[in-house]
């Protein structure tokens, strides 16, 4: 536990995994902005200082990459993926520590967040072997003395912007496959979360990453840092995760440079039961899908649509269910749902309460407004129709509105009726039910019969306003790679 007569510090097996400084071409140094403070969401209080850089250092760190890009490059695909194995290897073996580092600036349960550490390390594994594997491509020849031949190069200097929701896993995502393309790479973490960020900087740095190949830079001006990213012309792609909102500005911003975008925006996840669903298991994927993280992903279940005839017992079950689930802080072993990120996200879920009930929602279980500071309690709401902000906003937090449906195609066009397409999931027995939904849910990714989607193996990302690109798998290395195609005549 993080009180008042405990420091961070002394919860780590290895002390030095708390860094506060910036690291910039492999030099730890100060902000020129000073720092800036990070916080624990259980508590509120200030748990470290941390270097607040300034836009000039900012773009010192894309000078250092730019000039190291060219050797990284000429590094065998193999001697790259040697250096990322060590760096997942050494994640790994810090995984306990990075994740108390990760629970106490975020707030998820110690559980998750050892979960988040695996999953992030696993990005630089899997973009690591891949590095290996970035293949050319012959074509037959258009004439009879051509010969054409395609080869990938890496795109070059890559910046990335990320959210506070996953500090580790986010950044990973994007360096892994950055690094195994022969980018190189600068990342500017969430001001809420940058103490994971510099944590993963100390073990790229030890697993042997050359200096100025990543370059972590926290700072407290974001759209400073945002458009030092997309008008230095020596950044050639930006890859961003976080809100639609603020993914507009950046491709706006991107435009002039005509930079390569890679977005993994808002979401706005459907989650359908069907009348022949096992209700048991799709009660389990709820809680897998709404809960995760405090509701606070991107992927988690939004909306929850229900076929009239198991409404009722979908939401006993579910309800029965979300009351076993233990609030509290997540350093607490045991505890399954931490605070939000801050105040300002447990207000919106309120707001979110508020406009339904208002609206003629029922509070089936929850909706209290008796916890602290940045804790709530997991609300669920049953009568909720597309009126309501919650069909139309991203909720971020632990609220689960319970939408009655009658029909397969209504539940079809009720779920694509938002300007969203990064995750959903549907529970049903029906094979050709399976089929036709599947099909017609306009979503990058699709759950059937599971609330877990995520993995590094698999393409992760959305259609329509939830994004550009795809992350994970060899999908994600691709975003990191131009195509050459070279015509030779013989
Ligand atoms: N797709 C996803 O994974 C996520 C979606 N969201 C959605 O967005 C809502 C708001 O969350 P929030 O964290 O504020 O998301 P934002 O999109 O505002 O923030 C994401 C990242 O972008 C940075 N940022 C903000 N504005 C700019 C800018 N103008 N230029 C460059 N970078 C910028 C933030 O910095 P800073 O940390 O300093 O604010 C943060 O690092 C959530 O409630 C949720 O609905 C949020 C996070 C992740
Ligand atoms: O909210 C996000 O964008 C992060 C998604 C986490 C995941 O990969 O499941």
């Amino acid at each position: 536990m993080l009180d008042e007569t405990t420091n961070l510090k002394s919860l780590l097996r290895d002390p030095d995994l708390l860094a506060e400084r910036a690291y910039v071409n492999g030099q730890w140094v100060d902000g020129e902005n000073g720092a800036f403070d990070v916080t624990n969401p259980a508590r509120g209080d200030v748990i470290a200082r941390v270097a607040d850089c300034s836009r000039t250092q900012v773009a010192g760190a894309i000078d250092a990459a730019h000039a190291a890009q060219k050797d990284w490059a000429a590094h065998t695909g193999k001697e790259r993926a040697a250096i990322l194995r060590r760096w997942f290897e050494l994640m790994m073996e810090h995984q306990e520590d990075l994740a108390i580092l990760m629970t106490a600036e975020q707030g998820k349960p110690l559980a998750e967040s050892r979960g988040e550490i695996a999953y992030a390390a696993a990005f630089i594994e899997f973009s690591g072997e891949e590095a290996k594997r970035i293949y050319g491509e012959t074509i037959p020849g258009h004439q009879r003395d051509k010969r054409i031949t395609v080869i990938r190069q890496p795109v070059g200097v890559a910046a990335s912007i990320t959210p506070w929701n996953f500090p580790s896993s986010m950044i990973t995502r994007k360096a892994g496959p950055a690094l195994a393309a022969g980018c190189t790479f600068v990342g500017r973490p969430a001001s809420e979360t940058p103490l994971s960020a510099t944590a993963l900087a100390v073990l790229a740095e030890r697993a042997g990453v050359p200096a100025g190949v990543l370059s972590i830079v926290p700072s407290s001006r974001s759209s400073e840092i945002g458009k030092e990213f997309c008008e230095n012309p020596k950044v050639r792609k930006l890859t961003f995760t976080g809100s639609t909102e603020v993914g507009r500005i950046l491709l706006r911003q991107a435009a002039d440079q005509v930079m390569k975008c890679s977005m993994e925006l808002g979401g706005n996840a459907p989650f359908i039961v069907f009348d022949d669903a096992d209700l048991d298991a799709a009660v389990e994927g709820a809680i897998q899908s709404k809960f995760r993280n405090n509701g606070q992903t991107c992927v988690c279940a939004n909306r929850i649509y229900v076929q009239s005839g198991v409404y009722d017992t979908f939401a006993e079950k579910l309800a029965k269910r979300v009351r076993e689930l233990r609030v509290g802080d997540g350093l607490e072993e045991g505890v399954q749902l931490g605070p939000l990120i801050n105040e300002g996200a447990v207000k919106k879920v309120r707001e979110h309460i508020s406009d339904a009930t208002a609206k003629g929602a029922k509070i089936v279980l929850g909706g209290e407004d008796d916890l602290p500071g940045a804790f709530l309690r997991p609300t669920v709401l049953a009568g909720v129709t597309q009126e309501m902000a919650v069909a139309t906003e991203e909720t971020f937090g632990p609220l689960a509105p319970l939408f009655r449906f009658e029909t397969e195609e209504e539940a079809i066009a009720l779920a694509n009726d938002t300007i969203y397409g990064l995750a959903s999931y549907f529970y049903a027995r029906d094979i050709s039910r399976i089929t036709r939904v599947q099909e017609g849910l306009e979503y990058g990714i699709v759950g059937v019969n599971t609330g877990l989607i995520s993995t590094e193996v698999a393409p992760f990302g959305g259609v329509k306003q939830s994004g550009l690109g795809r992350e994970g798998g060899h999908y994600g290395v691709e975003e990191f790679l131009e195509v050459k195609y070279i015509c030779t005549s013989v």
